[in-house]
């Protein structure tokens, strides 16, 4: 799904009006019903429910999902108006609002009052039209529902976030969501990784645009979601053999640090890989043998070793960066042609020296966390500009990068983003990273292309991250261990 900018929306919210064609106030009940849809299955009726209505579109979707949620029993509402007049189809939506729904205008209600803690707020205050940073009583009113408690919800977008200007937005300015219900699909402010946080959890929903328009509409970003992923997976031929499923070579551990190894390489065992080999201290075989008898080990010396045998390589976790480990990377970074992950140490030893970066190419994906690629981009602090210059770099030294995060972007070497919602809090501990690096050697190995690998590598992790969650009953306790055994049950529940 292409992500677009907010011109293009607005465009394509045009298009659909002349070639449906549809009237723009038919429009944008379509775009409150699918709203109605959402609140009928996540929120329950007995909840008392605020809505705030700004004076344009956003603010006549929220009074048309008023009207629609009295007629779905929803008794508990309030109308909070920035003003009477507004644009057309506001006014049309406030004519329609039954006058036995409580409306208001919005003054110092929000200062004064009690509001009950089971609240649900509904922002429809600005959406895709906000054009410039939220002053006056507006950024009065988002201070004051940010402190309060209760269930909030972004109609489209969250007031005060431009859709598609990251570098314009004050973040303290911004309606801290816990949902928000976009319309379509996900606008860039929704995703970036400096604003994706005020957005909570995000919901795309499907308002029917025009698909010419849609289709013909260029952009550099686009979305996936785990609907995209089944037509990805190759399925396992019956008359096959290890050799069909690549070997894939591993240069990981240390004798303090063999954790890190041996769950990238269960999960490249995992992922389908037909051979793994892991290039490792000697010191760490006897726990190697017993952790995963699956595994060739190789003793580490300071030279790669003849890689003619292999598919695909994943160097870093748990590596360490003395010299003999260095100087092992750089052999393989200069002569190694093929796929190759690269992460944790491997990133931190490209930061220290970056003239290896002459020897990338189009096969190299780094996978950085937010702390790795400050190091790589040699900064203190990730800004509103750093999908920019994550941009800049893949097209700079023609690789790959996957900026890993609860929303994971991976940058391809031309310039193009794909945006990623797969991860859950689970993920959100020491060695996830490790797996999915190891996920992604694996499908290198077994043939995927670079983006395949990465779309399944992340779609594996993050159900069976899930799965795993479910199985243990809360996020808190899952541990790497838990997820590499549900890789199974995700691969066949795509
Ligand atoms: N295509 C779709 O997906 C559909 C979208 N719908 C909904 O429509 C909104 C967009 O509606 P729009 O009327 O264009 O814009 P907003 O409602 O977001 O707000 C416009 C008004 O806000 C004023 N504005 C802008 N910035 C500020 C600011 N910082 N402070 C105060 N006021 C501001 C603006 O006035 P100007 O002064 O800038 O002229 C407008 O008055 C979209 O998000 C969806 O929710 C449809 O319902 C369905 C199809
Ligand atoms: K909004």
């Amino acid at each position: 799904m292409k992500i677009l900018s907010i011109s293009q929306t607005q465009a394509a919210d045009r298009y659909t009006i002349e070639h449906e064609p549809i009237a723009s106030l038919d429009l944008m009940e379509r775009a409150a019903q699918a709203l109605l849809v959402w609140f009928l299955q996540n929120i329950d009726p007995a909840r008392p429910i605020v809505l705030l209505c700004g004076k344009g579109n956003n603010g006549g979707d929220g009074l048309a999902l008023a009207r629609l949620l009295r007629a779905n029993g929803y008794w508990d509402l309030r109308v909070f108006l920035v003003d009477h007049k507004g644009s057309p189809d506001f006014e049309a939506n406030l004519d329609r609002l039954g006058k036995d729904i409580l409306q208001e205008l919005l003054q110092d209600q929000l200062k004064q009052e009690h509001f009950p803690a089971d609240i649900v707020w509904v922002d429809a205050l600005f959406g895709s039209g906000l054009s410039r940073v939220l002053e006056g009583r507006y950024a009065e009113w988002i201070y004051q529902i940010n402190e309060r408690s209760g269930t909030k919800v972004s109609i489209d977008l969250p007031s005060g976030l431009m859709g598609d200007a990251i570098a314009q937005t004050d973040l303290l300015r911004v309606f801290k969501a816990d949902y928000t219900l976009t319309f379509q699909y996900p606008k860039l402010a929704l995703v970036h990784p400096y604003t994706a946080a005020l957005a909570g959890q995000l919901e795309v929903l499907d308002i029917g645009l025009h698909p010419d328009y849609l289709q013909s509409a260029e952009s550099s970003y686009s979305w996936m979601s785990l609907a995209d992923i089944q037509s990805i997976i190759k399925p396992r031929k019956k008359h096959s053999y290890k050799g069909d499923y690549g070997h894939a070579y591993l240069l990981a551990g240390s004798p303090n640090t063999m954790g890190a190894a041996l769950i990238a390489a269960e999960a490249c065992a995992r992922s389908g890989a037909g051979l793994l080999s892991l290039n490792t201290a000697k010191e760490t075989f006897r726990a190697c043998n017993s952790r995963l008898p699956e595994l060739m080990l190789q003793e580490r010396s300071s030279h790669a070793p003849n890689l003619e045998a292999y598919k695909a390589i994943l160097c870093g976790p748990g590596l360490g960066q003395d010299e003999g480990v260095n100087s092992l990377l750089a052999e393989l970074l200069q002569n190694w042609q093929g796929p190759m992950v690269l992460d944790a140490d491997a990133l931190n030893l490209i930061a220290k020296n970056p003239s290896y970066l002459e020897w990338a190419n189009e096969n190299w994906i780094l996978t950085p966390h937010p702390g790795e690629f400050k190091r790589l981009l040699g900064l203190n602090q990730l800004g509103p500009d750093q999908l920019d210059l994550g941009i800049e770099y893949c097209r700079k030294h023609q690789l790959n990068l996957l900026l890993k995060g609860s929303i994971s972007v991976f940058i391809e070497s031309d310039g193009h983003c794909t945006f990623y919602d797969f991860g859950t809090s689970a993920l959100a501990k020491g060695g996830s990273g490790d797996l999915l690096a190891g996920l992604i050697c694996g499908l290198l190995a077994q043939g995927y292309t670079i983006k395949d690998s990465v779309s399944l590598g992340l779609a594996l992790q993050g159900r069976a991250a899930q799965l795993a969650e479910r199985e243990l009953g809360s996020a808190h306790a899952v541990l790497s261990s838990d997820i590499l055994k549900q890789i199974g049950k995700a691969y066949a529940s795509f």
